[in-house]
């Protein structure tokens, strides 16, 4: 199998004379469970449609376990899990129905698997999927998209309106099914928390731009921050620091966010002339804020992408 399950090359997506998505060089390693974060409007959902053929780029290319996405083979496309939110399940059906229907054009079908799933959900098989509630339906969903075996799942925000329950669920469902072997995994996520838990490595776009692209351990070892302490602050000399992502003020401090600091950094740290300089812990969750907050920010600092690296 490749070593890439999907690879997305200068990718470029415009609706009504709009860029949504720019120039996206983007690569999901096979095996691995990759988050792709960005505010909303940041083009994740877009990117999804490309990758599933649901889409045509504008410019670029997509491929999508080693096909062109916009022309997927049948059998290509059989070894990819879709889901989206609100994934239609017909309310008349039971639950068993459900599987049935799904179970008969999968030839890798697993019924150990679904039932697994929807007994974790809590959910009776011979229930209606109208008398469901939000979070037993994404159960449905997720078991029915999980139990044909696929070597490529791709979820857009499968988290989106449950509750603390049924996340936890969808969350263990997934750490097992990535864990079970060669699975790749691309979820789009607003739940910073939970994809921690999950992800092995994040994407976050913004503006329809790639800004972050590392494995979780990278990206925690790339990013730092720190408490400045000053009298005033010089916004020019701000913007000049290496690797600068994000700067917030609040009296007379102001917390820097940095990728990739060096010794050019910490040079142009120290010509703040601040009275104190202080390192922060930043957890992973501070971390992508800094990068999604720069999006609504005017343009007064710099956001630094933070590329792949290789090697790992
Ligand atoms: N069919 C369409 N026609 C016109 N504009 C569209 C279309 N689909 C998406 N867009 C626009 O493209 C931009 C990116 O949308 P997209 O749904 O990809 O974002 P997203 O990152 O998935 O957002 P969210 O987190 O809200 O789901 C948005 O500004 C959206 O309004």
């Amino acid at each position: 199998m490749s070593d890439n399950a999907i690879e997305l090359r200068r990718l470029t997506r415009y609706f009504s004379g709009r860029a949504v998505i720019r120039d996206l060089d983007f690569v999901v390693p096979t095996g691995r469970v990759t988050a792709l974060l960005g505010l909303n409007g940041a083009g994740k959902t877009t990117t999804i449609r490309i990758l599933m053929g649901l889409l045509a780029p504008t410019r670029g290319q997509a491929i999508t376990l080693g096909e062109p996405a916009m022309n997927l083979p049948i059998e290509t496309r059989a070894r990819i899990g879709y889901a989206v939110e609100g994934h239609f399940l017909y309310p008349s059906m039971r639950v068993q129905q459900c599987r049935d229907f799904q179970r008969s054009g999968h030839a890798s079908w697993d019924d150990r698997l679904f039932n697994d799933i929807v007994q974790h959900f809590a959910i009776d098989p011979s229930a209606r999927v109208a008398t469901l509630s939000r979070g037993q339906r994404a159960g449905v969903s997720l078991a029915l998209v999980l139990a044909p075996n696929p070597d490529l799942l791709v979820l857009d925000d499968p988290a989106l309106g449950l509750d603390p329950v049924s996340r936890r669920a969808l969350n263990e469902t997934l750490i097992e099914f990535a864990g079970s072997g060669g699975r790749t995994v691309l979820l789009s996520s607003h739940l910073l928390d939970d994809v921690e838990r999950i992800a092995d490595r994040v994407a976050v776009m913004v503006g329809g731009r790639l800004k972050v692209d590392a494995s979780m351990d990278e990206f925690r070892s790339r990013v730092s921050a720190f408490v400045v302490r000053a009298d005033s602050f010089d916004p020019a000399r701000i913007a000049a620091v290496p690797g600068l992502v994000e700067a917030r003020r609040w009296g007379d401090r102001m917390t820097l966010t940095l990728a990739d600091r060096d010794s050019e950094s910490d040079a142009a740290l120290a010509r703040l002339g601040a009275e104190e300089i202080e390192p922060v812990d930043l957890n992973f969750s501070d971390a992508v804020l800094s990068y999604l907050t720069r999006e609504r920010a005017d343009g007064s600092f710099f956001s630094t992408p933070l590329a792949a690296n290789h090697a790992d």
